[in-house]
């Protein structure tokens, strides 16, 4: 099957005449039709520069790019057509206008009969939550509001690949989680969606598939599930003890990298040591009597601050 987005040795450069910025360098990746996608990186990384290379908003300096199968710079009319986008931020919604007034507009722009652009905004309002506050001016909204007006508005021409570029940032902890519902339900549909996110645990939640960028280049692609597994060390090994003999005796084992006060009443986390054997520490903690014993791999932000590290603040 066609993938929806293929990037090949993709640059973006940006000259001034302060000098050039590489913003993306020689990029490869491949993002499979249906796919829900994660890129995460840190500041600067590209993530941005990349979305709107995709979504021909911005031209790449080399390289190519094509979605489902159409370049996105000779094909750029084609693409548009197909995708749809969903940048944060005022930028792209009229805010003197309601909601439905801006879904209608844009709706008319990708050519909907008024009775179908109707049923299509009504549709989309009630999917996004606001169809309580359609009718206001969008500068009433708070910013949350406006992203999930974003997100309906990037819904409005049925689009098979959908860029996200920061989502769910502005929203509260309610509406993150219908978001999180809501790719679930595009995923099913069969769109392919591919997002830019800061917070580890909703690309854990919604990605079937990371990309971790640094630099303009491509760190990593992997399965969200075996992200954990890039780590060269073992599972954690969370337990609970009231008896704090037990942790500093733990620290003194060379098997064991570290062990932690968790939140919860005497709760702890023990990290092996690389090359330590969680079949061996597991057996050591029940014949010290904790409780509780449960084991999980890495988790993705743990394995993002390990690769990416204090680079993270160096931009
Ligand atoms: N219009 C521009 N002119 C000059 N440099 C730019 C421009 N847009 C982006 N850059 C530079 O390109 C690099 C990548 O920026 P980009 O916005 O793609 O990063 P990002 O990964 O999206 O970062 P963030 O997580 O902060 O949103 C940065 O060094 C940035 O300063």
């Amino acid at each position: 099957m066609t993938p929806a987005v293929a990037v090949t040795s993709l640059s973006r450069e940006f000259r001034s005449p302060a000098g050039s910025r590489t913003a993306l360098a020689d990029l490869d990746l491949v993002v499979e039709a249906g796919e829900t996608h994660g890129l995460l990186g840190p500041n600067g990384a590209g993530k941005t520069t990349l979305v709107k290379v995709l979504a021909t908003v911005l031209l790449p300096t080399g390289g190519r790019a094509e979605v489902l199968g159409h370049d996105v710079v000779t094909d750029a009319r084609w693409v548009r057509r197909r995708i749809g986008i969903v940048f944060g931020g005022d930028g792209g919604l009229y805010t003197r206008i309601s909601a439905r007034k801006n879904l209608l507009f844009w709706a008319s722009m990708y050519g909907l009969r008024p009775q179908a652009a109707r049923r299509r905004a009504d549709e989309l309002l009630g999917r996004v939550g606001l169809d309580g506050r359609a009718d206001e001016p969008v500068e009433r909204f708070s910013r949350g509001m406006k992203q999930r007006l974003h997100l309906a508005r990037g819904l409005v021409g049925d689009p098979r690949v959908l860029f996200l570029d920061e989502p769910t940032v502005g929203m509260d902890p309610v509406a993150a989680l219908e978001f999180r519902r809501l790719v679930g339900e595009l995923r099913a549909e069969g769109r392919t969606v591919f997002l830019t996110t800061h917070d580890m645990a909703e690309a854990e939640a919604v990605c079937d598939r990371i990309s971790l960028i640094d630099g303009g280049r491509l760190l990593l692609t992997e399965r969200t599930e075996l992200v954990g597994g890039l780590l060269a060390v073992g599972d954690r090994i969370d337990f609970s003890t009231a008896d704090e003999h037990v942790p500093r005796a733990l620290r003194e084992r060379s098997d064991v990298g570290a062990v932690d006060a968790q939140d919860g009443v005497d709760r702890w986390r023990l990290v092996p040591a690389p090359g330590g054997d969680v079949g061996e520490l597991v057996k050591v903690l029940v014949d010290a009597g904790v409780t509780s014993l449960r084991t999980s791999p890495p988790s993705l932000e743990e394995v993002y601050l390990s690769l990416i590290g204090s680079r993270g603040l160096a931009i």
